[in-house]
């Protein structure tokens, strides 16, 4: 077998299988790259919402980071669910120490049930610990709005908001209009000299549980495999259409995408 790409994904677990890590390794195997983790939390979760919360020492998330990749050295990094400011400085000291480049961060603040996924004296953690090294950010508006500490209502905000967010030091900024209140939603990448814009119809469903996740995941594994920013984006647009198009129909609450989707590799 020829070696495959690698892509580690370090979040938090959602025991329903929608999101975080297991939205992150699901989606991976799916665009064929052989995928790591480590684990920030353990949520107790399902369609319905979170349960219950256990957060990860910070240096036994820094113990699987290093022990990861002293072994298996990632093509490309992302972050998920990262919990508190302390989690954060570990991620980020360990992905400088083993020079993590291509790192995505997807800046998980609150889970669609509600359920608060990072503390709130974690954002200036986030965007001065993780952001100068990142490869890309993928924030939904509503994170968008929380870093720039503005409100976000139309393309052209976002558009703002995404120079705002590239001034720290951020290769890319991908920007998911999913909480777009029209009809049309817009997705655009910003790589500090062009916006780069995709224009989709929304689709009328509850089962968007970890779209998040899928989408940044996906963009992981095509950087991983070598693509570049604007292609990976572009690819991971699609997987995530057809993965909510496609949905499984399963839980009683949000639930998951299919992490099936057939794309080309
Ligand atoms: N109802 C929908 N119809 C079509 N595309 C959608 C819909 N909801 C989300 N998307 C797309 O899914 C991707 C993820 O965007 P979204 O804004 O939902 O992320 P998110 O809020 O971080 O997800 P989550 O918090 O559930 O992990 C984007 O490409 C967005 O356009
Ligand atoms: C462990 C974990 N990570 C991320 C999310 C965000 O996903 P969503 O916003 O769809 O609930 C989640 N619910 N759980």
């Amino acid at each position: 077998m020829k070696k495959p790409s690698i892509a580690m994904t370090i979040a938090g677990s959602d025991s329903g299988g929608g999101a975080g890590i297991q939205a992150d390794l699901k989606t991976f195997h799916q665009r064929g790259v052989y995928g790591t983790s480590a684990l920030t939390a353990i949520t107790a979760q399902n369609t319905q919402g979170v349960h219950g919360v256990h957060v990860m020492t910070p240096e036994f998330v820094a113990d699987q980071i290093r022990v990861v990749l002293d072994d298996l050295p990632a093509d490309a990094v992302k972050t998920g669910m990262l919990a508190n400011a302390s989690i954060i400085q570990a991620v980020g000291e360990q992905l400088r120490k083993h020079q993590a480049t291509k790192l995505v961060i997807d800046p998980v603040m609150v889970a669609k049930g509600g359920a608060k996924l990072l503390q709130d004296e974690a954002i200036q953690a986030l965007l001065t610990q993780l952001l100068p090294q990142a490869h890309i950010i993928t924030p939904n508006l509503p994170e968008a709005e929380v870093l720039v500490g503005r409100t976000i209502q139309n393309v052209a905000d976002m558009k703002e908001a995404a120079k705002y967010l590239h001034e720290y030091g951020v290769a890319h900024v991908v920007m998911k209009g999913g909480h777009m209140l029209d009809h049309q939603l817009t997705d655009l990448l910003f790589d500090g000299q062009y916006f780069h814009e995709v224009e989709h119809e929304r689709i009328n469903t509850r089962h968007t549980h970890g779209t998040g996740c899928t989408f940044s995941a996906c963009l992981t594994a095509e950087l991983a495999k070598g693509a570049d920013a604007v292609t990976a984006f572009h690819t991971a647009q699609q997987f995530i259409v057809m993965a909510i198009q496609t949905a499984p129909n399963l839980g009683f609450g949000q639930g998951p995408t299919n992490h099936w989707v057939q794309l080309p590799l």
